[in-house]
C-alpha cells in the first residue's frame, strides 16, 4: 500500500478538491457556505463532497494549523471520522475558540481529509492480560522530562 495512490470515487457533479501539494497528506476540503462563529460558537458546515472510501480504510478528518492557530477555527471534535460506507456529504462541525467573531468565506479551506488503512478487530473477553513494563501507570506517569 505505500507509494501506491487509492482511488476515492467522488459523486458526480461534485468538485473535485486537489492536493495542494505533491506529497501532501491531508486534502484540503472547502466549506460551501459562509459561516459566522461568535467565541466558543459551533456549527456543522457541509464541505461539499460526497466519496466512496474503499472498505479497509477509513477518511480522518484532521483541523488545519494555519486557521487554527491564526484564526482559533478548529473542529469541534478535534477529528472526524469518516467510515467507508457512509455516501453523504462530508461536514465539518466546526467551533470558534477565538475571543473575536470569526466570518469564513464559502470556498475556504477548513480542514483535510487523510485516508488510511485501519485494522478491524474484534474484542476477545480473557481472564487476564500480558504483563508488560507499563503495567496500568499512564496519565502522565512517566512525568514531563
Ligand atoms: O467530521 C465528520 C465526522 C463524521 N462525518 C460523517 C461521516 C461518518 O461516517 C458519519 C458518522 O460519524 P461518527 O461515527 O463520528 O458520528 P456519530 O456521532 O458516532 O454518529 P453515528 O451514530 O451516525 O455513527 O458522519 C462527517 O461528515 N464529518
Amino acid at each position: 500500500m505505500i507509494g501506491r495512490k487509492l482511488n476515492v470515487k467522488v459523486a458526480d457533479g461534485m468538485q473535485v478538491p486537489r492536493y495542494a501539494h505533491d506529497g501532501d497528506a491531508g486534502l484540503d476540503l472547502r466549506i460551501t457556505e459562509t459561516v459566522t462563529l461568535e467565541p466558543m460558537q459551533r456549527c456543522i458546515v457541509g464541505c461539499g463532497l460526497s466519496i466512496e472510501i474503499p472498505s479497509g480504510c477509513v477518511g480522518l478528518l484532521f483541523p488545519r494549523s494555519g486557521l487554527a492557530s491564526k484564526q482559533g477555527i478548529t473542529l469541534a471534535h478535534s477529528v472526524g471520522v469518516i467510515d467507508s460506507g457512509y455516501r453523504g456529504e462530508v461536514c465539518a462541525p466546526l467551533i470558534n475558540l477565538s475571543y473575536e467573531t470569526v466570518t469564513i468565506e464559502a470556498g475556504t479551506r477548513v480542514c483535510q481529509l487523510v485516508v488510511m488503512p485501519y485494522v478491524p478487530c474484534e474484542l476477545v473477553p480473557v481472564e487476564e492480560l500480558s504483563g508488560t513494563e507499563r503495567g496500568t501507570d499512564g496519565f502522565g506517569s512517566t512525568g514531563v522530562v
